[in-house]
């Protein structure tokens, strides 16, 4: 692990007496050999172990240990839970985070002579048997998205088992504590002892907008020390990363630009090619998984999003983590904290909803030290991302790859043969919404939308618009919109 932003700080072995021998030792088998500078910062800079803190550091640079080690040896130096009792409560925003986090932490502990269980509560699971092995086991430390957790504490035998927590850990701290997830975050901080018991608290992310500041006193007492490996002047991604960006003339031409630009980057890097390309909706990405199984079948495709079920999410998690190559089409339900090993690419179709969600997506690269390379793909309206967003290293594309894309309709159109219509209806149908929420950004008013939902649905082969319930539309905000075609697809199909 070196380069980059992974300047490497002290070897482990230098905190013989701070951190116990058998965490020590479980570092040595898992190969953190050196700390990474938010480890080190962390491990070396916190007033005490227990102390609150606020920390930043670059996506792919171990912020998981940097949580877990200093929380682990607080217990370990004689402030362990009764047995059974729930020690340290880690948050994070997504599933498969919370199982990546559980691992990290079970292979720290696994030397400690005495088993410190790791439990994770997340949905998608079935609540029953989850509750029966937290409850049947003696989980010191507990991963959690804040959904299930939330949903368990409503049972006073859960609750009861955090009457000693010592350590609550928001990991995605900024995305844990926006408008999505606070009122559950606030339900769950209802049902456990109060902060004045004294609990610590640790906030961790690679992006800490101003507004976090503002909401952070929920979990951190005031004087908190705010901790960060990111210097203001530099660019908030992970440097070694190249980035760019392609800007075709309309949507019509993103597939095509998506497909040569695969090809353009493989033809480059064709050695354990692994790449991520995010979508803007679960539906939109499952698509873009049909369409290009049919138009690159020499390249492993995988897909992850939340229109798949949590078993296949998790067996697809674990497959593209193994890859030594393919191409994972995914949503933002692993756009942050998601360590895929040896990602080279990340490619963006379409507008990121925030600067910090393209910052953390191309953290999904360049890992651990690694190089990287990212490329967003967009069409004229979302051109202004790039022009409003001047931190960010943006250059242009530069291959002139999108000189000429109509030479490719006839390859789309044949890939698009294959995909089923109700698939092209349920991303048309998630287009619309998505892009309802950025009219302004994009310039669009909601006529100016459907029509462009139309051109995007016409890319895909669709005769017409695909039907759309009059209750989805008027949900939507699209009531009496002229394009859209009102009606129900079960009826045209029957
Ligand atoms: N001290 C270390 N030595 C070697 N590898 C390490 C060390 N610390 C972490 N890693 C590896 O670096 C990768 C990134 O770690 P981690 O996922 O904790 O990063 P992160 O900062 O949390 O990233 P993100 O911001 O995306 O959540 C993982 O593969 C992890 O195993």
């Amino acid at each position: 692990m070196a380069g980059g932003d992974l300047k490497l700080a002290r070897p482990y072995a230098t905190l013989a007496g701070t951190l116990d021998k058998a965490l020590l030792e479980g570092l040595t088998k898992m190969g953190f050999e050196y700390m990474t500078p938010v480890q080190q910062k962390v491990l070396t800079e916190l007033p005490t172990l227990s102390s609150d803190c606020l920390v930043q550091a670059k996506t792919g640079t171990g912020k998981t240990a940097a949580f877990l080690l200093p929380t682990i040896q607080n217990l370990l130096q004689g402030n362990i839970p009764p047995r059974g009792k729930v020690g340290i409560l880690v948050l994070c925003p997504t599933r498969e985070l919370a199982l990546q986090i559980a691992k990290e932490c079970d292979q720290i502990t696994a030397c400690l002579p005495r088993k410190m269980e790791c439990h994770t509560a997340f949905g998608g699971t079935a609540r029953a048997s989850n509750l029966k092995k937290f409850l049947g086991g003696s989980p010191t430390i507990l991963v959690a998205t804040p959904g299930r957790l939330d949903d368990i504490l409503g049972e006073k035998e859960v609750r009861d088992r955090f009457d000693s927590i010592k350590t609550v850990v928001l990991d995605e701290a900024d995305r844990m504590l926006d408008q999505g997830f606070a009122p559950q975050i606030n339900s769950i901080l209802k049902r456990i002892p109060p902060k004045s018991d004294g609990w610590q608290g640790m906030c961790f992310s690679a992006t800490l907008p101003d507004r976090v500041n503002d909401v952070v006193k929920c979990v951190l007492f005031p004087g908190y020390t705010s901790l960060s490996t990111i210097d203001p002047n530099e660019a908030p991604t992970v440097a070694n990363v190249p980035q760019f960006s392609i800007t075709v003339p309309s949507i019509k031409q993103t597939f095509a630009a998506l497909y040569v630009l695969i090809q353009s980057e493989h033809k480059q890097n064709p050695k354990d090619f692994k790449a991520v390309v995010f979508g803007t909706t679960a539906n939109g990405v499952g698509l873009l998984y049909d369409l290009f199984q049919n138009l690159l079948p020499q390249f492993k495709t995988f897909e992850l999003h939340s229109r798949l079920s949590q078993t296949s999410r998790t067996k697809t998690t674990n497959q593209f983590k193994d890859a030594a190559s393919g191409i994972l089409f995914a949503s933002d339900v692993v756009g942050r904290g998601m360590d895929f090993p040896n990602v080279g690419l990340v490619i963006q179709l379409g507008l990121p909803s925030s600067t910090e969600q393209y910052i953390h997506r191309v953290g999904r690269t360049a890992r651990a030290g690694k190089d990287g390379r990212a490329v967003m793909v967009l069409f004229e309206n979302e051109a202004f991302f790039v022009n409003v967003n001047k931190t960010l290293p943006i250059k242009p594309y530069p291959a002139e790859i999108i000189s000429d894309l109509t030479q490719y309709n006839p390859t789309i159109e044949q890939g698009f043969m294959g995909v089923d219509e109700e698939a092209k209806a349920k991303a048309y149908q998630a287009f619309l919404g998505y892009n309802k929420t950025y009219l302004k950004k994009l310039r669009l008013d909601a006529k100016g939308l459907v029509q462009l939902a139309n051109q995007y649905a016409e890319a895909m082969g669709c005769p017409e618009p695909p039907l759309i319930e009059k209750r989805t539309v008027g949900k939507m905000g699209l009531k009496g919109v002229p394009g859209l075609r009102i009606g129900s697809r079960r009826e045209e199909a029957s």
